[in-house]
């Protein structure tokens, strides 16, 4: 009988529902935005309670519309936006407060103190990351020194901490577990890469009380079963990995040097190296791809904050466009960007800047700019951040990028695919499944369920839909690249720390 499997990928701005075949095609799909909440300027939450019903609702009616027997579904793989921080009352499964999302600047301070101490340093050695606001641990903290009643209630061990896996895992789960994976807790900046366990030492440097935090589990092996109250059966829960991470595993990148990026609320670029957690010297951090069966395997990462994100502004904040796709046409309509350029550093700026008090610049504008000139500048700051990480990719592993398969919800834009090649200067791969992080968390639960039997089974799924050539020279290429690098610095260190 054939086999299936449902994945479930909560993202930053929505959450999936897919059903795949065994040949890794999609049966079914459902997807439900995520509500965003921004209560003051660079401060960016969630309400967890709304992850986890829109989840529900998508993963039921994925069922539905699949019209299979809920028997022939083996399994279930979660795959999820990282570092997006969650405390819930372990009794009643309620959560204190709204989720702080990855993106979220309101622990700058935090981080700005690690660094005035001193610190710094010793967080990277331990955790592979470079400290900053976007890591789970200064936002545990900043909830546990919002509110004494918070702090007193964790520290009794009323409290579960959990990224957003932990807590679909508890809910899916019906309370039973309280875990995360390998991928996820590298994400925390309080795991050690290095031991594979929980940081004493940072959780004593910030105060955090340690059984508040999950245990760990593989990303592929059963991990528990859905509550037979949400889908009619107990399905096994074989899958787990954060969504970046989720994406290299769906695009087969199983050996050290090959790399993917993903284009969606932000672009995240890994390369995996190996078996062994070698740390950057150019600013990427270092974070573990996968835990299975005892082996851990690692990538290098290049975290940019803000790029499907500034295509989202466009729409929602100037209201240039009134949907994301309206972008390509836009941007078509000039053959440049007229001179403009646009640091979408929104969210301050991550790899390999890291500067949190980077703000938004456009840049170059005079009377003849237009609108399209600015959505023009829009796609190319993504694919101008997309360069910056590469280089400190290919500086770091010393390997050269021959092509870069990329994936994620922006690209469909063949606009966007073709400026990212000319501004590499190497081709860009777009393979026919795009929807490959969920592809990923389902691969993870097939493997541990015998729906697939090993990686060279999945190798054989990948498939290229199309291949975007470099079509500007290299005289080109440079300068536009340079000018790029004068915006960066314009923007950088705009904001003023606060106390
Ligand atoms: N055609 C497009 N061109 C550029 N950006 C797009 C396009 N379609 C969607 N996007 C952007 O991609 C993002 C959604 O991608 P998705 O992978 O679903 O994100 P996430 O997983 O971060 O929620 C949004 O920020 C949206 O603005
Ligand atoms: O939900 P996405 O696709 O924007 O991914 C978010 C990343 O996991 C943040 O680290």
């Amino acid at each position: 009988m054939s086999k299936y499997v449902l994945a479930l990928d909560q993202g930053t701005t929505s959450s999936r529902a897919i059903i795949f075949d065994q040949e890794g095609n999609i049966v079914s799909l459902a997807q439900r935005p995520i509500d965003q909440i921004y209560p003051h300027p660079g401060w960016v939450n969630q309400d967890a309670e709304h992850i986890w019903e829109v989840t529900l609702s998508v993963m039921k009616e994925a069922v539905q519309q699949s019209q299979l027997g809920i028997s022939q579904i083996a399994a279930i793989g979660i795959t999820n936006q990282r570092e997006t921080t969650i405390l819930w009352d372990r009794a009643t499964g309620k959560p204190v407060g709204p989720a702080i999302v990855w993106q979220s600047r309101q622990t700058s301070h935090l981080v700005d103190d690690i660094f005035r101490r001193g610190k710094a340093e010793r967080y990277q050695q331990i955790t592979g990351l470079v400290p900053d606001a976007y890591f789970s641990a200064t936002k545990i903290l900043w909830m546990l020194e919002q509110d004494p009643e918070v702090r007193r209630r964790a520290e009794q061990g009323d409290l579960a901490f959990g990224t957003v896996d932990s807590w679909l895992l508890w809910k899916l789960s019906g309370g039973k577990v309280h875990l995360t994976d390998y991928s996820n807790a590298s994400r925390t900046m309080l795991f050690d890469i290095n031991e594979l366990e929980w940081s004493d030492e940072l959780l004593a440097d910030l105060n955090i009380p340690k059984h508040i935090l999950p245990g760990l589990c593989d990303n592929s092996g059963i991990i528990c079963h859905a509550d037979s109250s949400i889908l009619g059966a107990e399905i096994p829960v074989a899958g787990v990995a954060g969504d970046q991470q989720a994406a290299l595993f769906g695009q087969t990148c199983f050996s050290p040097g090959e790399a993917k990026n993903t284009y969606g609320t932000g672009s995240f670029c890994l390369m995996n190296i190996g078996e062994k957690p070698t740390h950057s010297k150019h600013k990427l951090l270092t974070t573990i791809a996968w835990g299975i069966n005892g082996k851990v395997e690692y990538a290098l990462e290049g975290s940019i904050f803000v790029t499907g994100a500034a295509v989202g502004w466009l729409r929602d904040g100037l209201g240039i466009i009134k949907t994301s796709e309206e972008v390509e046409q836009l941007a078509s309509s000039v053959k440049d960007s007229g001179g403009v350029f646009f640091v979408p550093a929104l969210v301050g700026l991550g790899a390999p800047y890291w500067d949190q008090y980077a703000r938004g610049t456009i840049i170059g504008i005079t009377r003849s700019t237009t609108a399209a000139h600015i959505a023009r500048a829009t796609l190319e700051a993504i694919a101008f951040q997309t360069r910056d990480v590469v280089e400190a990719m290919i500086a770091d592993s010393g390997i050269d990028l021959h092509e870069l398969r990329v994936d994620g919800g922006a690209v469909k834009n063949d606009l966007l695919l073709q400026i990212q090649a000319d501004i590499l200067g190497v081709p860009v791969v777009r393979p026919t499944m795009t929807e490959v992080t969920a592809l990923g968390a389902a691969y993870l639960a097939g493997l541990a369920t015998d729906v697939w039997a090993d990686q060279q089974d999945l190798k054989a799924h990948w498939k290229e839909d199309r291949r975007f050539e470099p079509s500007i020279n290299a005289d080109q290429r440079e300068s536009l690249y340079s000018t790029w690098k004068r915006a960066v610095e314009r923007a950088c260190r705009w904001e003023k720390p606060t106390e």
